[in-house]
């Protein structure tokens, strides 16, 4: 187990959003939450990476409670990668440097060069290196805060929405990229989706949240036109094609 979340509970003033979430995370596990606008799939993800603090509830990464280690060790265990991003000053090749930034004492090492030129080349961002973040398209820039995490080498990577921005390659191209890391690195992947068959393709596990809550959660096996229907009120069909399930709203 990587990643145990228990009896977790959320409100912001005034606003119930999350109770009783209960869920765990292997080593190699790409798992999708997914649900309606609002229902809290980003509050979940900001919970585990501490931006939020949980009213009850805790979460663990391997043995220890989340708010027990300190800011270096947290961003050396998760990867965190927000729903927005804004352009800086800054080129695309410091950008994913700074991914190294819970490993660098003084001065960045040979190796944080070497995984940082690494990253850039498995994204196929070698030839935007030079270019600064505030001239990049959105889909450009949401390659580079998605390499930037992964320069990180976190056991858990946490996406919002990682695909929002990309045209169908980018999807395609970076949910398998992202798929192969975890599955080589035996790290462990969260991510947020609204598109349910791109979430199909990326994942092996599976959250329905409806009214805060977890509805279903489970493999392949729990994307059904009944939970989809239920959590999302719009009837589907889903197909089998090539031994894949495809969800087509009716
Ligand atoms: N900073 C905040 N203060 C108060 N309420 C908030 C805040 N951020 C989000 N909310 C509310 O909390 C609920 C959950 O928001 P959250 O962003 O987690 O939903 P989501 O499932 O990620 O939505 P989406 O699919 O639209 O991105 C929503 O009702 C939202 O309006």
């Amino acid at each position: 187990m990587i990643l145990s979340v228990n009896g977790l509970k959320f409100k912001y003033p005034g606003r119930r959003v999350l109770q009783d979430i209960d869920f765990s995370v292997e080593k190699g596990d790409c798992l999708a939450i997914l649900g309606t606008n609002g229902v809290g799939k980003s509050t979940l993800l900001k919970c585990i990476n501490r931006i939020l603090k949980p009213q009850s509830g805790a979460v663990y990464i391997q043995e220890d409670e989340i708010f027990k280690l300190s800011r270096n060790e947290l961003a050396q265990k998760v990867g965190y990668v927000a729903q927005k991003h804004e352009g800086a000053r800054l080129t695309v090749f410091d950008a994913v440097l700074l991914g190294r930034k819970p490993y660098i004492k003084w001065d960045a090492s040979p190796k944080d060069m070497e995984v940082t030129r690494r990253v850039l080349k498995l994204m196929e961002l070698e030839d935007y290196s030079l270019r600064y973040l505030d001239e990049l398209s959105g889909g450009e820039l949401q390659k580079v805060v998605i390499a930037r995490a992964l320069a990180q080498e976190p056991n858990i990577l946490l996406l919002d929405e990682p695909t929002s921005n990309l045209d169908l390659k980018n999807q395609v191209e970076v949910i398998a990229i992202i798929k192969k890391v975890v599955k080589e690195q035996q790290i462990a992947a969260i991510v947020t989706m609204h598109d349910i068959n791109l979430a199909i393709r990326f994942a092996d596990k599976f959250i329905f949240l409806k009214n805060g809550t977890i509805f279903a959660a489970g493999g392949v096996e729990i994307i059904t036109p009944k939970n989809i229907e239920s959590v999302y009120s719009v009837p589907v069909a889903v197909e089998k094609f090539n031994n894949i399930p495809v969800v087509l709203p009716l």
